[in-house]
């Protein structure tokens, strides 16, 4: 019998071919909708191996069920959705997409920034609506980025990228992370600072920790308050790093200027949610590494760590609790 693999979204045929002649592969026949919890329960405890998405929950009762479970290949190269220690404790590997999606996530992420700073959500709508009426001189003046300062919490693969292309537009680089990055601060001028320091002196504060027990609310009404006035917060990590109550008290109370998101604490948010109701807010779908060329890559390596792991080989990216 050939080792089950399954696969909790629909992915493009062409790209599972690879593996149907080894193994026996089915996938969740959904692009847009995740999997439900009992049929996920029902291929985990058949399955040699789950290629997953950051949607699914990938918990200790999951874990448990898997008879013959080797692998979880997530999708991702965040894994917050998995319990990978309750794995290692099961012997079930877990492996991620990292690198892969390193430049593609960091585009978005300065792309956000420069949407929130220059108002260009709002001033597309304003054109698409009719709105515009002539020149003027402070019509949907935004803040500039060139020559302010940038600040990165979480200063890994994603925000030394990110710090590059703030390089590219003359911003001086703050940032602060577990450990020094001697090459950031030599090739970039980047400054180790303090997560305190960061808040007071950045213009700019981009986060791209991961979610763990110590990121989680790091980003709350305290940090806010420590923030300049005119500072603009962009989150590009997890949702759940960011208190988002206290980002909306921040934001009308006038605390902080703007914010770009691009994760929320509850994905998908509520098209009501209050946080989606003002103007300075830039809101996109978790879209960070979704380019057609890097969703492949991702969806290929995960191919290639089940592929190893059931060939009885080490995976090429595994997380190690
Ligand atoms: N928006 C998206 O679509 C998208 C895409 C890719 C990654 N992500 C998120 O970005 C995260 C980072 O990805 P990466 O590839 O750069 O990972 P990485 O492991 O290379 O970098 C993470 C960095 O965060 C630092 N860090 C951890 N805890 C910290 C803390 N408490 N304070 C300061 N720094 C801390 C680590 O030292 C590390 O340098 C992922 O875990 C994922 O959650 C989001
Ligand atoms: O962690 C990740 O990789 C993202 O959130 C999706 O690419």
């Amino acid at each position: 019998m050939k080792p089950y693999i399954f696969i909790t979204r629909k992915l493009p045929e062409q790209v599972v071919a690879r593996l149907t002649e080894k193994y026996e592969v089915k996938m969740w026949d959904k692009e847009d909708e995740a999997v439900p919890r009992d049929r996920l329960l029902l291929e985990a405890k058949k399955a040699d191996a789950l290629l997953t998405m950051l949607s699914d929950s990938i918990d200790e009762e999951l874990l448990s069920v898997g008879e013959k479970l080797k692998l979880i290949a997530n999708l991702a190269v965040g894994y917050d959705n998995i319990n990978v220690k309750a794995a290692a404790e099961k012997g079930i590997l877990v492996t991620n997409t990292p690198d892969v999606l390193t430049d593609t996530t960091a585009d978005l992420t300065f792309g956000l920034l420069l949407a929130t700073a220059r108002r260009l959500v709002e001033a597309a709508e304003f054109v698409k609506e009719g709105k515009w009426q002539s020149w003027s001189p402070l019509l949907l003046a935004g803040h500039d980025v060139h020559h302010k300062t940038i600040g990165v919490v979480g200063m890994g693969s994603i925000g030394e990228t990110v710090a590059k292309r703030a390089k590219g537009f003359d911003m001086n680089i703050l940032y602060h992370n577990r450990s020094r990055k001697p090459k950031a601060e030599e090739d970039l001028g980047a400054v180790y600072c303090s997560f305190e320091e960061i808040l007071s002196q950045s213009d700019f504060i981009v986060c791209l920790t991961p979610l763990t027990n110590e990121t989680k609310n790091l980003f709350n009404q305290e940090s806010f308050k420590k923030m300049k006035k005119s500072a603009i917060f962009i989150n590009a990590s997890r949702g759940a790093v960011v208190n988002e109550k206290d980002l909306y008290e921040a934001l009308i109370n006038g605390e902080i200027a703007a914010v770009g998101l691009d994760v929320f604490e509850k994905e998908p948010i509520s098209a009501n949610h209050p946080l989606l109701q003002l103007p300075n807010v830039v809101a996109l779908p978790h879209i960070g590494s979704a380019s057609i060329e890097t969703r492949t890559e991702m969806m290929h390596l995960c191919l290639e760590n089940i592929d190893l792991v059931l060939s009885g080989k080490k995976p090429k990216t595994p997380v190690t609790h």
